[in-house]
């Protein structure tokens, strides 16, 4: 045999990914008319969003841990974050509220990456804004920022009130040192108890005798967002802790010189999937 007879042809090759793209679309197709029967199910049980982010985390772990080859993780993952949420929207038609004070471009990068083009984009300045917005939906989504913003209030008590909205998600999923959108957002929703994960609780603050010492303690056991609230020395915290018990923290802040007000849960997400970091989070080759 000749190699001109080993080596396939350009058209051969062009031929191998035909048949690769429409197998791709035939199977994009087929999973819509398992949504289509999905939808049916589903809808019997709640109302509202189809967002369910605890399965939706543990697909985009499945997706991180089965991925290998050429291909840059960041495209596989942007793909099937495109692919979801777009299944999530003609499940229920929702829209995504954006806090934009964290700066416009990180955000909507963060919202496109993570929802795509399909589910409209509506920009707020201010969270509160958001959470209003949400409130004020059937099934709608908002993005906030997860780190503190100067100049930002403690948005999170307008989670505090039984049917207000909760955190459901935090963003990205997988978190690695360089993710094209890596800005660490909250995803608030309706509350959605029967798919809500719970790896990770949080929970709106108020302390007297909020300080130095108080904060570095906390810092040991829970992330904490801190702005003061009141005269002198009060502080209103979002705290985010491992599991759903926030009694550790509350000992913490006591044991520091703080006395706790209020301790109120404002919902839950999955842990993040921290790939190619250790527990720090220090990237590793
Ligand atoms: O599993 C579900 O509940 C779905 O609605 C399907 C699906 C998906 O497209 O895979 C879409 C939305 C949910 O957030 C999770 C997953």
């Amino acid at each position: 045999m000749t190699d001109a007879a080993k080596t396939p042809s350009l058209a051969d090759l062009r031929a191998e990914i035909d048949r690769i793209d429409e197998t791709m679309h035939r199977l994009l197709m087929e999973r819509s008319e398992i949504i289509d029967r999905l939808v049916q199910v589903k809808r019997t049980q709640t109302e509202g969003s189809a967002f369910r982010p605890a399965r939706e985390a543990s697909m985009m772990r499945s997706l991180v841990e089965r991925h290998h080859g050429l291909l840059p993780l960041d495209t596989v993952e942007s793909i099937w974050r495109v692919i979801i949420a777009t299944f999530t929207y003609v499940q229920a038609p929702y829209s995504v509220h954006a806090d934009l004070s964290v700066g416009e471009p990180l955000m909507r990068d963060s919202a496109r990456f993570h929802f795509g083009f399909t589910a409209p984009f509506v920009p707020h300045m201010g969270a509160r804004a958001v959470v209003e917005a949400v409130a004020a939906s059937r099934g709608d989504l908002g993005l906030l920022p997860a780190a503190m913003v100067p100049g930002s209030d403690a948005w999170w008590t307008a989670l505090e009130g039984v049917t207000a909205p909760k955190i459901i998600a935090r963003l990205p999923f997988v978190e690695r040192a360089d993710h094209p959108a890596g800005l660490p957002v909250f995803v608030v929703s309706h509350p959605i108890a029967d798919a809500a994960v719970t790896e990770v609780s949080t929970f709106s603050v108020r302390v007297a005798g909020w300080s130095a010492r108080a904060a570095a303690a906390v810092a040991t056991h829970a992330e904490v967002l801190a702005v003061a609230d009141g005269a002198l020395d009060g502080a209103a915290l979002l705290v985010s802790v491992r599991g759903t018990d926030g009694g550790t923290v509350q000992d913490v802040l006591r044991q520091s010189g703080a006395s706790v007000r209020s301790f109120i849960p404002v919902g839950s997400h999955a842990a993040p999937y921290r790939f190619g970091m250790d527990s720090a989070g220090i990237a590793r080759p």
